[in-house]
Order: C-alpha cells, then structure tokens, then sequence
C-alpha cells in the first residue's frame, strides 16, 4: 500500500490550497506513478475527483490541471474511467453547480477536447453526449484547440487475459504463477518472463517484468 500512499502524498501536494501557482513537477511525478502502474487508474481518477468538490477553488482548479494532465498522458485505463457515465455525469453536475466561472469554463474546455479525441470510439460516447446536453442547455463552450486533444500513444499496452502462457502454452494453476510483461502487455509464466528491463518509451524509467522475446527486442543495440 505504499506506493499508493505515495501517490496520495503526490496528489496533496499537487493540489495544496497553499500553492497560487500549479506544481507541474509534482503533476508530472503523478502522471510517472499511473504509467509505470504504480497507482491504478481507478484509484487515482477516484482520488482525484474527492479533489474537484473542495471548498477551496485553488484546489479544485488544481486538480482539474492534475485530471487534464493525466488523461493526456496515462492512456486508456484513465481514458475508460474519465469517459464513464457516472464521472460524465459527475463533470455535467459541477458545471451546472460551481459557484466559479474559472472552474466551470475549464470542465468544458476539457469535456469538449475529450469528446474531440474520442471521437471514433464508441465506448467513449458519454463524453459527446454530455458536450450535447451542456449545449442544449446553453453553456458556452470556449473555441476547441485541436492540440488539447492530443494524447500521447506511447503508453503501456493493457494488461491481456489468459489460462495459459501466451509462449509456452503451460496452463496457470497455484504452482504456475500468471505474471504480465510490462512491453505486450501478454501474460507469462515466470520462466518465459524472468527478465526485467526500463521501458522509457512507454515512460517506464524502473525495471519492470518483460517477456523473453519483448527483452530481446528492447535489449538489442539501436543500430540493428
Ligand atoms: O501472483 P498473483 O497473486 O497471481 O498475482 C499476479 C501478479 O500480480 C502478477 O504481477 P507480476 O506480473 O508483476 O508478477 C500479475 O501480472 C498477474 O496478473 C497477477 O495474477
Ligand atoms: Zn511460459
Ligand atoms: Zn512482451
């Protein structure tokens, strides 16, 4: 649970009522935390979403900064819970009810980039739709910058299912440990995943658990 505490310390800090200016760094070490899944997306978004119902408009804007930057950066698992009804739901809520003109006008600069950005995914259509309620009642949306949406790609695979070693076909029970390989995102037994490396292209700067064939392919020198 450490880790976890760690990202909670993180978040405090990232959205302390002290500050006047946003902590970037400590957005960023956040952001590090979920890619390297350290924190789970879940966790965090539900974390961070205790924040944008402070009292304090400082903390709540704070941590609407925090909730842009990490479905920026993070990938899908945020991306499946920001675009879920409840928190759709939840955002169309504290546009309709934020005493602050500030608050309210970046919950719909970040609903409408969103909605832009998943555009061509179906199991996101909360988002659109609640950009389609907000206008139908009205609320000025600010003019879209295409580059808001932009999200970065390079994030870790997500985690497959499996009975099975996705190499060595040998079928999991109690003796036969499941483990994920941080670069696939298959699943292996320990034997075809005993190797760890750093994944920087996925922002991944610790040794993680990778696959036998997805270390040969990060461990092979650039020139090959
Ligand atoms: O050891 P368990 O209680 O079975 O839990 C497994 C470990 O958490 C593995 O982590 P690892 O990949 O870092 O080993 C994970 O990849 C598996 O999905 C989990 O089932
Ligand atoms: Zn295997
Ligand atoms: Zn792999």
């Amino acid at each position: 649970m450490f880790r976890v505490n760690n990202f909670d310390k993180l978040l405090d800090k990232a959205t302390s009522n002290l500050r006047l200016e946003p902590d970037w760094p400590t957005i960023l070490q956040i952001c590090d935390l979920i890619r390297q899944n350290d924190c789970s997306p879940k966790y965090a978004v539900a974390a961070v979403k205790k924040k944008l119902y402070s009292q304090n408009p400082h903390q709540a804007m704070f941590a609407l900064l925090t909730l842009e930057s990490i479905v920026k950066n993070c990938g899908s698992g945020v991306h499946d819970e920001v675009a879920s009804k409840a928190f759709c739901e939840m955002l169309k809520d504290l546009v309709k009810s934020t005493q602050h003109e500030n608050l309210r006008s970046k919950i719909l600069e970040l609903i409408q980039a969103w909605a832009f950005a998943f555009r061509n995914s179906p199991k996101y259509r909360a988002v659109q739709d609640t950009v389609t309620i907000l206008k139908a009642e009205s609320f000025k949306f600010p003019p879209l910058k295409e580059s808001d949406a932009m999200f970065s790609a390079d994030t870790a695979p997500e985690w497959a299912d499996g009975e099975v070693c996705h190499r060595c076909r040998v079928a999991f029970s109690l003796m036969v440990r499941r483990h994920h390989c941080r670069a696939c995102g298959q699943v292996f037994c320990q034997q075809c995943s005993s190797k760890t490396s750093t994944l920087p292209k996925f922002g991944i700067e610790k040794e993680v658990r990778v696959c036998d064939a997805c270390y040969d392919k990060v461990s092979r020198p650039p020139s090959s």
